[in-house]
């Protein structure tokens, strides 16, 4: 059904970079927060002031995961150690909470003054799944999914959300843990074996694959395919509609 192996009943579906096109505002956002905070640092040492790669740093180290993992793995990779502070940091404090804060503070104003797309083929996906009785929930690592899913109308469409308000209530582990996929599973009495997963993040699909999820669906936005399969998707596509097309 709808390009699913016969077997899935339930879709758990990633927000950003998969329903909506807010990956690349998040990955816009953390480009603004480390190039203003390695550039004051370089300046402060004396040392070579080396800019935050937007293509490699934010797979690699940042996509898909909750917000203060990102910093601190962002960091471990350029091997700066800075104290975690707290989350009533403000956003110049230069310890993890502060700068996760920062973060927050640029993806929210781009949200707001550039307002949210969502793809058009995953709306359509979506509304498909609901028709065929299919239960689905979204499973992201961000705090702001809910207002984005709010500003989207997607809400309606959606049955249950864990998000990153919910990792930080229930102390959850974040993706590339597969607990908050199977948090959702477990929301809507479905087996992992009977769920599809879809994630465009690495650290995604390699959560579809830790817990061990029916079928793990990657979705390409930025041509990374092969790694999306070596992580863990079982297949690819560029698009949901592809999905609703092969069906
Ligand atoms: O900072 P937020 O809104 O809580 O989001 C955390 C992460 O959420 C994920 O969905 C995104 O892929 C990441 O880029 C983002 O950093």
């Amino acid at each position: 059904m709808l390009g699913l192996p016969s077997k899935i009943t339930t879709c758990l579906f990633d927000l950003d970079g998969v329903l909506t096109d807010t990956a690349s505002v998040h990955g816009a956002a953390w480009q603004e927060m480390f190039d203003e905070f390695l550039q004051a640092r370089a300046q402060r040492d004396g040392a070579p002031y080396v800019p935050f790669d937007p293509v490699h740093d934010y797979e690699a180290y940042v996509d898909g995961k909750p917000r203060l993992d990102g910093v601190r793995d962002l960091l471990a990779a350029r091997g700066i150690v800075l104290p975690e502070g707290t989350d009533q940091d403000a956003p110049t404090a230069e310890t993890v909470n502060g700068l996760g804060s920062r973060k927050n503070a640029m993806v929210l104003r781009r949200i707001h003054e550039d307002g949210v797309t969502v793809f058009d083929g995953s709306r359509r996906y979506l509304v498909a799944a609901e028709r065929a009785g299919l239960r689905r929930a979204v499973v992201s690592s961000s705090a702001n999914a809910g207002e984005v899913l709010a500003v989207t109308g997607l809400a309606a469409l959606v049955e249950v959300r864990v998000d990153g308000v919910t990792i930080s209530a229930e102390h959850l582990a974040g993706k590339p843990a597969p607990d908050t996929f199977l948090a959702a599973a477990a929301r809507l009495g479905s087996e992992p074996g009977e769920c599809a997963v879809f994630e465009d993040a690495l650290a995604g699909v390699a959560a579809g694959r830790a817990g061990r999820f029916g079928y793990v669906v990657g979705v390409d936005r930025v041509g990374q395919a092969q790694q999306l399969r070596s992580h863990g998707a079982d297949v690819v596509v560029t698009d949901l509609a592809e999905l609703v097309e092969a069906a």
